[in-house]
């Protein structure tokens, strides 16, 4: 579904953000991204998503370049940022209605999940309202909202539970896994790592842009009776 060909990404020019980074993400798997701060998640998900260009390499999803097929490829994803920086004067429902247009999803289909997502996140009353009168965490949960109303093929977000209170936090989590059972995949970064450990089929963590590990949670932690947040912190260590 997801695949990233030895990329790397140098902002200036000198030093790689993202250094020669590989990985395959198959259909049906929720996949955890790790790693410490300024370790390069956010720049492997903005090339990922075709907001950055990559220096090197090659990403393709559900077969689509997206460099060079860049509509086709979008076609497959919708994409959480973690800073919920969205128009501020328009209310949430129009938000939701323009994203619904962009994908192209039916009247009856979108305000079917419109309705499902926005009162299952508690902000189906605030939709009337402008955007710029939303908390961080009600910002959070429309661009979720809006994210999940395509149901896309991949699903990717960066910081998803950052913000989230721990109602709405579970309920995201119940989607993804959701999500991924009825064949869709997952792909998100997070500093949470209990998280990640009880939702993810296979974990990626990443340091200093390189890759570090990348495998299921069993063989991660084979032979080790340690945590993954041990084992983080032990393969992070850059002392
Ligand atoms: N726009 C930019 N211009 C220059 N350097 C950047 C830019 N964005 C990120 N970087 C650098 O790239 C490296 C990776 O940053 P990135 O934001 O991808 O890390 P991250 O793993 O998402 O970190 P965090 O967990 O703190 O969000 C860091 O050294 C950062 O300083």
């Amino acid at each position: 579904m997801l695949i990233l060909e030895n990329v790397s990404k140098s902002y200036d020019g000198k030093k790689y953000a993202v250094d020669n980074l590989s990985l395959e993400i198959s259909k049906g798997e929720i996949f955890g991204f790790v790693g410490p701060n300024g370790a390069g998640k956010t720049t492997t998900i903005r090339m990922i998503t075709g907001i950055l260009s990559p220096t090197k390499g090659r990403i393709t999803i559900n077969g689509r370049d997206i460099s060079d097929k860049p509509i086709e490829a979008k076609r497959n994803f919708t994409y959480v940022p973690d800073h919920p920086e969205i128009f501020k004067s328009i209310r949430g429902i129009d938000y939701l209605n323009f994203i619904a247009d962009m994908y192209e999803v039916p009247v009856d289909v979108r305000r079917e999940r419109i309705e499902k997502f926005t009162r299952d996140f508690e902000i189906y009353d605030d939709l009337t309202r402008p955007i710029n009168s939303y908390s961080h965490g009600m910002k959070q949960k429309l661009l979720i909202s809006g994210a999940l109303i395509p149901d896309p093929n991949l699903f990717i977000l960066d910081e998803p539970l950052s913000g989230l209170d721990p109602r709405s936090a579970r309920i995201l989590k119940d989607i993804m896994r959701y999500h991924c059972e009825n064949g869709g995949t997952v792909f998100f970064s997070s500093h949470i790592l209990e998280v990640v450990e009880n939702l993810c089929d296979r974990v990626a963590i990443i340091n200093r842009g390189k890759l570090i590990a990348c495998d299921t949670l069993e063989n991660i932690k084979r032979n080790k009776d340690k945590t993954l947040e041990d084992i983080f912190l032990e393969l992070t260590d850059n002392e």
